[in-house]
């Protein structure tokens, strides 16, 4: 059996966005995606995130060699990374079966200086926090749309935030409290009567809070929330910290899980993005 990996496949043509996505999969999985020699007895365990970015992690990865896909298994965080995983015929996992992952691949919808992300705008952030948490690596892939100075000035809906569908009006009353903008119920869309229901059947809201409490401004301290409008508990001047304000939301009974990933949370150690001009940009948990 082969134990190098094959030529790339020739490429089809993207558009810049799509060729900036690939670029960064492509990358990512090439320097971070394990190959110990010789091969362990017990299984590589990888997590799968959700979206459209991760689509090239996985194009990537079946050009891997078969003798080392065959030692791994491959953990999904939602219905979309499932199917990912089983048209590629990989070995296919549970999240339940395994609390040690090895590495996480997976997109942000933004992605700070110090690797704070959003993420969930496909309503899969529950179970990507679970795999990414588990994981001794978290390892971001996105195109040059989701580089943000400072969280939540990229990602215009806010922070999506999964919650209980019994209490959404009690969990949107708390955001408001915390500071959120006209935090919104996520509706299904064309596809979809009434709202976006997500893989663990629960609804989302999302929430900014980029004009009451702005995350992480520029110059006013990096991975800060600097209020502006004086929402409750948040007043002009105030500052908290991404981590308080995961935390805060995370508090709201009914809140399942949010899509801030942090120190705390599941905090990434490095994120690819690809550029306009086809190169990769890279930001690195610092030493
Ligand atoms: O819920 C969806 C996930 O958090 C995605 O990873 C995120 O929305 C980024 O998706 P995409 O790669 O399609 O931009």
């Amino acid at each position: 059996m082969s134990t190098s990996a094959p030529p790339p496949a020739p490429l089809s043509p993207l558009s810049p966005v799509e060729s900036a996505k690939r670029q960064a999969a492509y990358i990512a999985v090439d320097t971070h995606f394990p190959r110990p020699s010789p091969l362990p007895t017990t299984p590589l365990l990888i997590g799968i995130g959700s979206g459209s970015t991760v689509i090239y992690v996985v194009e990537r990865i079946l050009q891997l060699p078969s003798s080392l896909l065959s030692q791994c298994i491959f953990i999904p965080t939602g219905y979309q990374s499932r199917e990912l995983i089983l048209s590629g015929s990989l070995p296919l996992g549970d999240i339940d079966l395994h609390n040690h992952l090895h590495i996480a691949f997976d997109g942000a919808d933004e992605v700070d200086p110090t690797l704070n992300c959003i993420k969930g705008g496909g309503a899969c952030l529950f179970q990507e926090k679970l795999v990414a948490v588990k994981a001794d690596k978290f390892v971001v892939v996105a195109d040059f749309r989701k580089i943000s100075s400072s969280l939540s000035m990229a990602y215009a809906a806010g922070v999506p935030i999964e919650v209980v569908p019994q209490v959404v009006s009690w969990v949107a009353k708390r955001l408001l409290e915390l500071g959120a903008v006209n935090p919104k119920l996520r509706m299904g869309g064309m596809a979809k009567a009434g709202p976006c229901v997500t893989d663990n059947g629960n609804f989302i809201i999302d929430a900014p809070f980029h004009d009451g409490c702005v995350l992480g401004k520029q110059g006013e301290g990096e991975g800060e929330v600097v209020n502006g409008k004086g929402a409750k508990g948040c007043g002009v001047g105030d500052t908290r910290t991404v981590e308080r304000l995961a935390e805060e939301i995370k508090k709201i009974v009914g809140v399942v899980e949010h899509g801030i990933f942090c120190k705390g949370n599941a905090k990434a150690v490095v994120a690819y993005f690809g550029m306009e001009d086809g190169t990769v940009t890279t930001r690195a948990e610092e030493a």
